[in-house]
């Protein structure tokens, strides 16, 4: 229901301290409390706070992420931390005439673009995705009997990223691995206080942003290049070179940058995050590795020597995505993210004001032991049910048509790599209960060290 009233009655909760409200708390403390501690302590449904510097209500449970999923671009926009906004501004303030800084979400209308992500598109890419998964474990791996996961999952991440969405016919996407350290300091600071200070997550995040976006520039000249030497390509840089505005202007050479950067930000530590995770799990547990790896056989075995992946082969990993759902429920990669109020509305009995910002999380649902039995426990099998979880409570990847526009190439390179792994190798976790460190970015504290026991 959505009405305006002057008899408003806000949700429960508490402002916090004086400015910084409670950002300290929302990124500081384990995000899985954050948001139990305060439905428990004001409405299971939903309770306000203050959060990089905006009134915010968190919208709870399966009812709040299906009314929120449900009501986009009528109650709510999408909106961009301040931090975010700024990071990604593809106009510097001494050049007057650039046009004012694009949102995170101008990069999504183009990704969501009929084809780039659909699974035609994917499914002509998934060959070389297995290739490139292949040469890249050869050349990491091979000969070698220590990993350190977290490092190796970033550079493979990356790799496949920048070979997708820049196009493979140029060395792009070996420049952007070498610049994976960059990537990490951007996304540690999209929920970074405002502190342009030396040595604080936001100053960092904007020198990396600024190292990416020259980076970017060059490998955009030179696409232009090969571009009008007539080399057909059908890339994603490809297409915003070409796109024109809605006044009938091609994009510049900085939102272009900004733009691609957006998109390799959003599925970098995403699917690096999930590939690590899954290790950890796994590794942990030698009853699910051999199921994993019975599928895996199973698949290799219908196959002739050295034919790659097709999509008809990631439909049949069905036990492999559950053991990757279960993982991103355990250690969801992305906690959640914020909306602005458009006008006035109701949820539960509370009336939420215009401009305030709304922040839905996984963190409400996925291990509330009201939707996920024991939820502690690593249980791939609660995907297995013909009903699986119940509606909006396991929502890794979003809802609605705000819904991750990546989620399926997510899953390609998520099961190529475990494909791949499993079939060569077994392993072990050299620090058994490596400490998790990082609020908004999971990371295991050593980077996941493991030691690799070829099969034969
Ligand atoms: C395991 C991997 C991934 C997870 C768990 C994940 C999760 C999410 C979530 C939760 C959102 C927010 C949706 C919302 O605001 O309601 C999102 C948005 C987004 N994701 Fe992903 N993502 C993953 C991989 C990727 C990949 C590989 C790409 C790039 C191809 C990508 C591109 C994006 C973009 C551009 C958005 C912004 C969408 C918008 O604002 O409309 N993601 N993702």
């Amino acid at each position: 229901q959505n009405r305006s009233s002057k008899n408003t009655k806000l949700p429960p909760g508490s402002f916090g301290w004086p400015v910084i409200g409670e950002t300290i708390e929302f990124l500081f403390s384990n995000p899985e409390n954050f948001v139990p501690d305060r439905m428990n302590k004001y409405s299971q449904d939903i309770f306000k706070t203050k959060i990089m510097g905006e009134k915010t209500v968190v919208i709870c449970g399966p009812n709040g992420h299906k009314f929120l999923f449900s009501n986009e671009e009528k109650l709510f926009t999408v909106f961009r931390t301040h931090s975010m906004q700024r990071i990604f501004r593809s106009y510097q303030s001494k050049n007057p005439s650039c046009p004012p800084p694009p949102s995170l979400s101008q990069s999504t209308r183009v990704i969501r673009q009929p084809g780039f992500l659909k699974p035609e598109a994917l499914a002509r890419y998934l060959g070389e995705m297995d290739c490139i998964t292949k040469e890249l474990l050869q050349s990491h791996w091979e000969g070698k009997s220590e990993i350190q996961t977290y490092h190796f999952a970033k550079i493979l991440t990356l790799s496949l990223a920048s070979r997708f969405f820049l196009g493979s016919a140029n060395s792009s996407s070996e420049r952007m691995v070498k610049l994976v350290h960059y990537f990490d300091d951007i996304t540690l600071g999209l929920h970074a206080m405002i502190l342009n200070v030396p040595g604080m997550a936001f100053y960092r995040a904007n020198k990396a942003a600024i190292a990416i976006r020259r980076e970017l520039i060059d490998v955009i000249k030179e696409k232009k290049d090969e571009m009008s030497k007539g080399v057909k390509m059908q890339d994603i840089l490809c297409h915003m070179i070409v796109v024109k505005d809605n006044n009938g202007e091609f994009m510049g050479e900085n939102e272009i940058a900004d733009k691609i950067m957006g998109i390799l930000v959003a599925g970098y530590s995403t699917v690096a995050t999930t590939i690590t995770f899954l290790m950890k799990y796994v590794g942990e547990r030698f009853d699910i590795y051999e199921k994993i790896l019975k599928e895996q056989k199973e698949i290799a075995a219908a196959k002739k020597e050295g034919e790659l992946l097709e999509w008809e082969d990631m439909n049949k990993m069905k036990y492999s995505w559950n053991v990757i759902c279960e993982t991103m429920r355990l250690t969801p990669p992305l906690q959640g993210t914020f909306r602005e109020v458009l006008i006035d509305f109701t949820y539960a009995g509370y009336t939420i004001p215009k401009g305030w910002k709304v922040y839905w999380t996984t963190s409400s649902t996925n291990k509330n032991p009201l939707y996920f039995q024991d939820p502690q426990v690593f249980d791939p099998s609660r995907y297995e049910k013909c009903d699986g979880p119940i509606p909006y409570t396991y929502v890794p990847f979003g809802g609605g048509p705000r819904m991750c526009p990546g989620k399926e190439y997510a899953r390609l390179a998520i099961l190529t790599f475990l494909h791949n792994v499993v079939l060569k190798y077994k392993w072990e976790l050299l620090v058994p209960n490596e400490k998790i460190v990082g609020d908004m970015m999971p990371t295991p504290e050593n980077g996941l060290p493991i030691r690799l026991h070829d099969h034969q």
